[in-house]
């Protein structure tokens, strides 16, 4: 059973072990979930995941597989295995490759992770899109792939905040929405490009917020999580 119903997902993108448990001992399990990435998978694997279990944490495990659909779904399978509460894959591996995903966690009934696609990716523009042949904007190939990702049965997929509104009414309420780019007012965009607040991704229909720096680099980050949630029951 998930530990938190927060849609705060924290970003834990440390390359420091002690920095990140450290930062992982400030703050509540019943605040936020934690997402662990490529660079602290690859520094720590398993370990890292357990022992964030082992403090109360949820984990998302964002590692994006886009592969053959034998090998990914034996990768969302391992994910599985590791007790995640969430994983996911590229929407851009096709169809069959995400079948094969959803129907890997089959046997895991109740316990299966929520599994989810990555349509474009927020740093992609119209350029890159064009260097890999595709002529399509970013936002209409991040619904074109949303949209297969619903017909493969997923449960929804990491998009800009920007498309929430509209992948709501057309792709449908239930589908999940996990977006980064959320800053809460007042703090640093830095590289992130096209930024909601995280009242204005609520709004905006928006199921997981992914947040990292304005809270990994807070002076009290249980203080600004805190003050993100309240913001959140006031929209
Ligand atoms: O999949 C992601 O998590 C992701 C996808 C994307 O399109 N853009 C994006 O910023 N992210 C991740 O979201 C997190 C955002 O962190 P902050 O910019 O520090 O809030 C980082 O871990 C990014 O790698």
């Amino acid at each position: 059973m998930p530990v938190t119903t927060s849609p705060i997902l924290v970003a834990l993108d440390y390359h420091d072990l002690n920095s990140a448990l450290q930062f992982v001992d400030r703050i509540d399990p019943s605040q936020c979930r934690l997402k662990v990435g490529k660079e602290m998978f690859t520094l720590f694997g398993p370990s890292l995941v357990k022992t964030l279990q082992g403090r109360g944490f949820d984990v998302f495990l964002d590692l994006k597989f886009h592969d053959i659909p034998n090998t990914t779904a034996h990768a969302v399978a391992a994910a599985a295995d590791l007790g995640v509460w969430m994983v996911n894959v590229h929407a851009s591996g096709g169809a069959r490759m995400m079948n094969a995903a959803r129907e890997a966690l089959v046997p895991f009934g109740n316990d299966a992770p929520l599994l989810i696609a990555v349509t474009v990716l927020t740093s992609m523009d119209e350029d890159d899109l064009k260097g890999l042949g595709i002529t399509l904007s970013p936002a209409e190939q991040a619904e074109r792939l949303a949209r297969l990702t619903r017909d493969c049965g997923l449960h929804g997929v990491v998009c800009s905040a920007q498309e929430a509104v509209h992948f709501k009414q057309v792709i449908g309420q239930d589908f999940a929405l996990v977006t980064p780019g959320i800053r809460p007012a007042g703090s640093d965009a830095g590289d992130q490009r096209r930024i909601m607040t995280p009242q204005q991704a609520k709004l905006a229909g928006v199921d997981y917020m992914v947040i990292g720096r304005p809270i990994t680099q807070s002076a009290d980050p249980a203080a600004t999580l805190q003050q993100i949630l309240q913001s959140l029951q006031e929209a």
